[in-house]
């Protein structure tokens, strides 16, 4: 079962006014209101009925929106008219007969200074403040008593106690005077899962006379001092240990009942404590720290548990102890503890999901050895788990639900928020426990029959584990497969589109890097075609064509100094030519008009073969480049070099149309028109006629009308050009001539290998 926590309202002090009250209960529309109530006298029947009707609820304003509260429910919740009596009856006595039966209990006071731990576990002097603890012995020495009575003697019990503080993290014993005491205190050993104080003093107890003086003597050593918010603040945590060893003529129990009454956590900005108190409330507010960090890892199932980070939480072993465990939440109801209310409040809330084993010690046999009475009792043994299907029930999933209503349910919190607004609804929402009505600890509240499966929690929506069917388990495990199968196709479907985009981007990259080489390879390889054209001209002599292919390549090469060079030179031979003309003109008499053609030196002329032109053209790279257009891959890769330029020059024959026809003024007229030109040029008949669709006749018609041609070019005027030949200068101008048209020369330029 769960640890149970049950809340107590202290009233008003004397210094603090009504006006202040922020807390409200489920039996009060203001903790003023309980003390008018204070005056009724009802029976003590009465009065527990009237603590059992009441809804289980804390109210608290969010400090940051008084419109909205803040709600909390626990196992109980007593308000400030609650006596100490009653407190007693409703809570602790139901364990006595449990301890009787050889279950531990632990009662622990948990709250900020001054909300009253200390008078909820000791009390007052007066017979009707005492408080908790007393009342314990009170009730166990009279269970002894009627033990050992109806018995007749036969079954004994025996009392002793071990009373403690851990103060600034030190163990103390505090039925030892404090002088006796060593700085570093007592060590804690673990025993059989249990942690345990070495050395500490262990006073068999035979009655409550006895128990109060002992007990009263321990407090005065007890560290206690005043502080700005208790006049009477206790500085260490103190644990008081009851032992009671059952002894029948069959068997012995041993049982231990653990009274806690914790040092209160405090606001240092509210205490103005000296040096001194502040060394000891860092020190309580650590230990209370690790103490709430050990609930929120045990609800939250976390692996590591922080109990050994404090002496307090390590002795405490919330969750780890088997059989009862019962945290009395302490509150004052003014707003100067408003925020530490809220985080007390939250801790308690999550203690109450702690389960606890429910598991009470073994006995030991008298005589000879029997088989153990629960030879499977590890498999009995509910693991420790936080109640994860633990709901408020005033949330509103867990009353009546609607489902068309679910979307507007809110998330589930550690806690509830409720507005002023709907504060009528919510109230009226709240489900009573359906448990029949007694006191807390004999119907739900300790259902403590041993080794029965726990039994289902106050809320009729909380789940047990033991409630799941199959199909529900596999309903949730279908689910849960789903839901990570979701997830995994949703990641690999990112995955993919990643990779496509990535595929994407790289083949854009790639295809741009394509085109770039593939761009500065067609222009090299135009700028190559060129070259070879240049060099075929100045092989045949035809030194003006020479040049100007060289210039034409000259744009493809900028930086060729070779290549600037030569047309350099071929400029200087054209001119020296020239002049030479020119100077024989004045020496030789004019030739006929047919003259300079019959003495037209004829050279022969080579259509290269493809394989040829590639291994030239290889020649002509290595020549026009130099050292500095060859790089690395040049060298390397020349084969490939080569298909990339003959590549480029295919391009051109299906490029090029008749348009072309006009390109007699584009400077850069393609290699293949300039080869054909060439050979028109050279007038040479036994060339022309292999030119595609140019037969021998044709050849020497176009040859004929070349020479007719010069006859136009001389000017009486000029001596210098009498000499000049008539140069074929573009497609257009080709097809002009006599028994060649456009078709002819479409023919000629697609038969011309280049
Ligand atoms: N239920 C109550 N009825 C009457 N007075 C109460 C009640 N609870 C607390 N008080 C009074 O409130 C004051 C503070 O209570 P107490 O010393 O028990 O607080 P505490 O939580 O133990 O504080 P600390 O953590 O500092 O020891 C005391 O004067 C106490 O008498």
């Amino acid at each position: 079962m769960s640890v149970r926590v049950v809340a107590r309202v202290r009233p008003l002090l004397k210094s603090e006014r009504d006006l202040d009250v922020i807390l409200r209960t489920g039996a009060s529309t203001s903790a003023t209101d309980v003390k008018s109530r204070e005056s009724l006298t009802l029976t003590d029947d009465r009065k527990l009925a009237a603590l059992r009707d009441r809804d289980n609820i804390v109210r608290i304003p969010n400090p940051k929106n008084e419109g909205e509260e803040y709600s909390f429910q626990f196992n109980a919740v007593y308000d400030a008219d609650v006596t100490q009596q009653e407190l007693f009856d409703a809570e602790v006595a139901p364990t006595i007969k449990h301890l009787f039966s050889g279950f531990d209990v632990t009662l622990f006071a948990y709250g900020v200074t001054g909300t009253g731990k200390t008078h909820t576990m000791r009390g007052g002097k007066s017979l009707a403040d005492r408080g908790v603890i007393p009342r314990l012995l009170s009730g166990i020495y009279r269970r002894s008593r009627k033990l050992e009575k109806e018995s007749n003697g036969e079954t004994t019990v025996q009392v002793s106690l071990s009373y403690y503080e851990i103060y600034n993290d030190k163990v103390f014993d505090l039925f030892e005077p404090p002088e006796k005491r060593t700085l570093a205190g007592l060590p804690l050993r673990d025993n059989g899962g249990k942690t345990v104080v070495c050395g500490l003093t262990e006073k068999p107890c035979t009655s409550l006379k006895e128990f109060e003086s002992l007990y009263d003597q321990a407090n005065t050593n007890r560290s206690t001092s005043a502080t700005k918010l208790n006049a009477h603040s206790s500085r260490s945590h103190a644990i008081l240990g009851v032992k009671i060893t059952v002894t029948t003529p069959e068997k012995t129990r041993v049982s231990t009942a653990s009274a806690i009454d914790l040092a209160g956590s405090e606001d240092n900005r509210r205490t103005e404590n000296d040096k001194e108190r502040m060394v000891e409330s860092a020190s309580i507010n650590k230990s209370l720290f690790v103490l709430a960090q050990c609930v929120e890892a045990i609800t939250k199932k976390q692996s590591r548990i922080p109990y050994r980070e404090s002496k307090m939480t390590r002795i405490l072993s919330l969750g780890q102890n088997n059989g009862l465990t019962i945290m009395i939440l302490n509150l004052a109801p003014v707003r100067s503890y408003h925020l530490d209310t809220i985080s007390s409040l939250n801790v308690a809330n999550r203690t109450r999901k702690i389960e606890v084993r429910e598991v009470e010690n073994d006995p030991i046999f008298k005589g000879p050895a029997r088989p153990a009475m629960r030879p499977s009792l590890a498999a009995t043994r509910k693991p420790l788990q936080p109640l994860t299907a633990s709901l408020h029930v005033n949330m509103p999933m867990a009353v009546t639900k609607d489902p068309s209503k679910k979307d507007n349910e809110k998330p589930l919190k550690a806690f509830n928020i409720y507005s002023d607004r709907t504060q009528s609804k919510t109230v009226a929402q709240i489900r009573k426990p359906d448990a029949p009505k007694k006191t807390s600890l004999s119907g739900e509240g300790h259902p403590i029959r041993t080794l029965k499966p726990p039994r289902p929690s106050y809320a009729p929506s909380q789940l047990n584990y033991g409630d799941i069917s199959a199909a529900r388990i596999e309903e949730m495990v279908e689910k849960k497969v789903e839901e990570i199968l979701a997830v995994r196709a949703i990641n690999e479907q990112s995955r993919h589109t990643q990779v496509h985009e990535l595929n994407e981007k790289l083949q854009r990259r790639l295809e741009q890097l394509e085109q770039r080489i593939e761009g500065t390879e067609d222009a090299r390889a135009e700028g190559l075609s060129y070259l070879l054209m240049a060099k075929q001209h100045q092989a045949r002599g035809e030194l003006t064509s020479a040049l100007r292919m060289y210039s034409l390549a000259l744009p493809h090469f900028p930086h060729n100094e070779k290549l600037a060079s030569k047309i350099a030179t071929l400029k200087e031979r054209l001119q020296g030519k020239a002049n030479i003309r020119q100077s024989m003109a004045h020496v030789s008499p004019p030739k006929g008009k047919f003259g300079s053609m019959l003495s037209l030196k004829k050279e022969p002329t080579v259509t290269l073969g493809k394989r040829q032109a590639d291994e030239l053209e290889l020649d002509m790279i290595n020549e026009a480049n130099g050292d500095e257009l060859m790089s690395e891959e040049d060298t390397m890769f020349p084969q490939a070099k080569k298909r990339a330029t003959s590549k480029a020059l295919q391009s051109h024959d299906h490029d090029e149309d008749l348009s072309a026809l006009d390109d007699h003024q584009d400077p850069a007229i393609s290699p293949r028109t300039v080869h054909l030109l060439s050979i028109i040029n050279s007038r040479d008949v036994s060339q022309i006629r292999l030119l595609k669709g140019v037969g021998a006749k044709k050849a020497e018609a176009i040859v004929d009308c070349l020479c007719e041609m010069d006859q136009t070019l001389p000017d009486p005027e000029d001596e210098s050009t009498l000499d000049q030949q008539f140069q074929v200068s573009s497609l257009a101008e080709l097809s002009t001539l006599k028994g060649v048209g456009v078709r002819t020369v479409e023919n000629m330029r697609n038969g011309v290998l280049v």
